[in-house]
């Protein structure tokens, strides 16, 4: 008999094409060596072309799922994906307020790559003063930090000024991704603690599969700290994790093909 692996729980939505939410959790957690457990906030309809629609799990059904594994299997990191609405990241900050789920990553989902929607409009304040102040670490990219801030990110110093302001609501720690930077030749993601900024160079890939990508990286930071490392630590693995998961990203259908951390079980 095997030792038990560190586990984490996802809470997010289902990508039915398999290359986004639960889905490519579930795959980077594996990949990682860790115990992915899921609670399932919303069912989308999906594939690589984009989402034509979903419905919402009931608020009640998602605190469950949460409270059920914590109870019994236990929570080592925790990572939110898609929430959908009010009333569900409500229902998610009551019940980590009740159970132990570690570490907690919030990936402040409000969109497909594709541009639809996957976040009510009045959901962003329950955002910030919800998850937030309960996050050991937010990992918004540009369009997210211009919905919960307001600011417009152009530049690298942008990104550090976004990061301040998002500090500024609660998290522990700010990871302002720099995927959406188009027209730097590198993508810079910088890490904020309120009182340091580390930065994250990683290299620009020429590639147009890359769904799934900031799903990937929040789940490799979670899959780390789940095995107790720090912040900075479990960032950098996430990012070269990220970086290599880009690199063997492949097509799928005609849009869209997901990054890929099969490269980590390979040889
Ligand atoms: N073309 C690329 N080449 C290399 N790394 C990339 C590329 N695009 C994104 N990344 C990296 O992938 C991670 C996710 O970044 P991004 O800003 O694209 O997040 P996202 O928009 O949340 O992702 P998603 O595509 O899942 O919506 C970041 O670490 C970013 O730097
Ligand atoms: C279910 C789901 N979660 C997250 C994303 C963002 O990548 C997506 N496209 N679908």
């Amino acid at each position: 008999m095997a030792a038990t692996p560190p586990r984490v729980l996802t809470i997010a939505g289902s990508d039915s094409g398999g290359g986004a939410g639960i889905q490519a959790d579930l795959r980077t957690l594996f990949a990682c060596g860790v115990h992915g457990m899921t609670a399932i906030t919303a069912v989308t309809v999906q594939n690589s072309l984009g989402v034509t629609g979903y419905t919402e799990i009931p608020p009640d059904v998602v605190a469950a799922q949460i409270e059920a594994v914590a109870s019994d299997i236990g929570v080592n990191a925790a990572k939110t994906g898609m929430l959908a609405s009010a009333a569900i990241i409500e229902a998610v900050a009551a019940a980590v307020d009740r159970v132990d789920v570690g570490p907690f990553v919030v990936d402040p989902v409000a969109a497909s790559m594709h541009g639809h929607q996957l976040l009510a409009d009045d959901a962003l304040d329950a955002v910030r003063t919800l998850l937030f102040p309960r996050a050991t670490l937010v990992t918004p990219n540009l369009d997210e930090v211009r919905l919960i801030t307001g600011i417009e990110v152009r530049s690298r110093a942008d990104q550090r000024k976004a990061a301040e302001a998002l500090h500024a609501m609660g998290p522990r720690w700010v990871l302002v991704k720099g995927g959406h930077l188009w027209d730097d030749p590198e993508c810079l993601d910088v890490l904020y603690d309120g009182a340091e900024f580390i930065e994250l160079v990683g290299p620009r890939y020429d590639v147009k599969h890359t769904h799934g990508s900031g799903d990937t990286l929040a789940s490799a930071i979670a899959s780390q700290l789940a095995r107790g490392a720090d912040v900075p630590s479990a960032v950098r693995f996430g990012k070269d994790f990220i970086v290599r998961s880009v690199a063997a990203a492949y097509p799928l259908g005609a849009g869209v093909g997901p990054v890929s951390p099969l490269w980590r079980l390979e040889g």
